[in-house]
């Protein structure tokens, strides 16, 4: 595992210590981002609510979650993502819950999940969908995790960076596979990851959404062109003038 999310792992640990099991009332209905793909005509675009990184440092520290995910709707934005994490990221899962109430678009909860404690938590906050490492987790955690998110109608994009990891992510046979093009050991962010990843297993019955570094319309034609279907998009949006427009232009028609 990179060391910086190991770190993040043993942070987590932490945090998760303090999380009771809750019995839960499993009343609120979740909305699906699987099946407002599958309707799409255009490139889906996730937008990202991300203050602060590990490796940009602060991005833009003074947004309000709420309204910037609104402006994310204004350009049609197909779901919101939300760093809930509070030590890396600066996020929160009031953040999430703030969202949530502004945005009637599926929520993702982007957070480290290594627990079902935080599955809890995120229903409980308003998540529609979750994100599961492959790098994090072990084989029999993935699989535990995401049967469990799927027990609330959450759901979740099994996250993979490499050939092993995507390997591990279609044992499981997800709905939904991102593909990360930022190499968590050095950093270094290339589109072309999804390129290569695509390449060998563009054809497996999944919907993949490549994550990280798409900057400009150009970024999502190739992502288009390589099979991904969507796009989750971070820092662009959030230092964006206009996060609207930059939205819809990266909603490129499908092919
Ligand atoms: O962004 C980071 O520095 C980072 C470091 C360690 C673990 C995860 C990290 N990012 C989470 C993400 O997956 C991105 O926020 C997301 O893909 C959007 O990326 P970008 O559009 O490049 O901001």
């Amino acid at each position: 595992m990179a060391a910086i999310l190991e770190e993040i792992i043993s942070h987590k640990r932490i945090e998760i210590e303090s999380l009771d099991a809750q019995q839960i009332i499993r009343s609120r209905k979740t909305v699906s981002f699987r099946a407002r793909l599958e309707d799409a005509e255009t490139m889906a675009v996730i937008g990202e609510v991300k203050r602060a990184s590990p490796s940009k440092g602060d991005i833009n520290i003074g947004i309000k979650p709420e309204e910037q995910a609104a402006k994310y709707v204004s350009g049609g934005v197909d779901a919101i993502s939300v760093l809930t994490d509070k030590n890396y990221f600066k996020g929160s899962m009031r953040d999430l819950e703030a969202v949530k109430c502004a945005v009637g678009v599926p929520v993702l909860n982007k957070d480290f999940i290594i627990d079902e404690r935080q599955i809890d938590r995120a229903y409980l906050y308003g998540a529609d969908v979750i994100l599961l490492i492959v790098a994090a987790l072990d084989d029999e955690t993935l699989k535990r995790l995401y049967d469990y998110a799927g027990t609330y109608g959450l759901e979740s994009i099994v996250e993979v960076h490499t050939e092993e990891e995507m390997e591990r992510a279609l044992a499981i046979s997800p709905e939904l596979i991102g593909v990360n093009n930022r190499d968590l050991k050095t950093f270094e962010v290339d589109i072309a990851n999804t390129e290569r990843l695509l390449e060998k297993y563009g054809d497996a019955a999944t919907h993949f959404i490549a994550e990280s570094g798409i900057k400009t319309e150009a970024d999502a034609v190739r992502m288009r062109d390589a099979g991904a279907s969507a796009l989750l998009v971070g820092e662009t949006l959030m230092r964006a003038e206009q996060p609207g427009a930059t939205t819809r232009a990266l909603k490129v028609p499908r092919r």
